[in-house]
């Protein structure tokens, strides 16, 4: 699946969900002979209802600052993040928590985004609980959202470490759909998984885009994945966007030579990637035998 080159749809033609503005982020200087770090150099990027953007780029180019600036974690100095045509570049920490409805996140690491002393029913309750639903309507909110991410009913009732890595960002996708957000900040959520669960997780992300309409921030370093989940493609280099535009377009006819260097990178075999696909084909002549 990950290797399919078939295009996502047409992007949606609905309004903008997410508007960047020539946005500036300066982390604090770490000592007083050090200047404060300028992470991202004025970005600007829009995302529509439904759609999928990935950020693509190398470590450190400022793919999750620019996440983390979204979700209001990040210290924006200058520019503009619209939410639905509001300005949510500075909000207080009351306006930012009632924003949560509406702007979620699903990190890379499912081993450490959710607390292992809590079964999954209390972890999917709780933004469930603090949005004011009655015990009762959660539980039935709770068997609808692990059905949505193919896990069985009976998961509630158990730790997250009872379960995969895949099982495990699938929890977190249940959590982070609890309130019905409309955008979704995605940092590298299949990065840490297996090929084939990668693919699997991928086309959850799909369907449930499908069917509800969200849209998602997609970050990943990952060429294949980007072209597997992406309507569009913002490309980060040093802090700024140095190309975007429709997925296709972008991946074949790359025209910035940072994005052409790093499509060639991807045509470079990566070993952990062929040792998957190596473990993958003995699994699959196992299963055959
Ligand atoms: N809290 C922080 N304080 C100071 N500098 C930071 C902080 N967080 C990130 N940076 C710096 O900002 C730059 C961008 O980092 P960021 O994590 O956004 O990149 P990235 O593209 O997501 O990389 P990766 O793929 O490795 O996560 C890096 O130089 C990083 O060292």
């Amino acid at each position: 699946m990950m290797t399919n080159p078939t295009p996502r749809p047409d992007t949606p033609a609905h309004g903008s969900v997410l508007e960047v503005d020539e946005v500036v982020v300066e982390y604090p200087a770490k000592g007083w002979r050090t200047p404060p770090f300028r992470a991202l150099h004025g970005v600007s990027l829009d995302i529509r209802a439904g759609e999928t953007v990935g950020l693509v780029g190398e470590s450190g180019s400022g793919k999750t600052t620019l996440g983390r600036a979204v979700l209001g974690l990040a210290p924006v100095r200058e520019g503009r993040i619209a939410y639905a045509g509001r300005d949510i570049s500075r909000l207080g920490a009351r306006e930012r928590r009632a924003l949560s409805d509406e702007i979620q996140v699903v990190f890379q690491d499912p081993y450490t985004s959710l607390n292992p002393a809590m079964t999954v029913g209390d972890i999917l309750t709780e933004p469930l609980l603090v949005a004011g639903v009655s015990r009762g309507a959660a539980g039935e909110r709770i068997r609808e959202l692990l059905d949505q991410v193919s896990l069985p009913a009976d998961a509630a009732h158990r730790l997250p470490r009872e379960f995969s890595g895949g099982q495990r960002q699938r929890i977190a996708i249940a959590r982070a759909l609890c309130r019905d957000p409309r955008l979704i900040v995605c940092d590298e959520p299949v990065s840490a998984l297996d090929l084939s669960t990668q693919a699997r997780v991928l086309d959850l992300f799909i369907e449930i885009q499908e069917r509800t309409g969200v849209a998602y921030l997609f970050i990943t370093h990952d060429l294949s994945v980007v072209r597997r989940i992406s309507h569009r493609v913002a490309v980060m280099y040093r802090g700024e966007i140095v190309e975007s535009g429709d997925t296709r377009a972008v991946t074949s006819q790359p025209q910035h030579p940072y994005t052409q260097r790093l499509m060639l990178a991807a045509l470079v075999p990566d070993p952990d990637r062929q040792r998957d696909r190596r473990e993958q084909r003995r699994g699959l002549a196992a299963a055959g035998s």
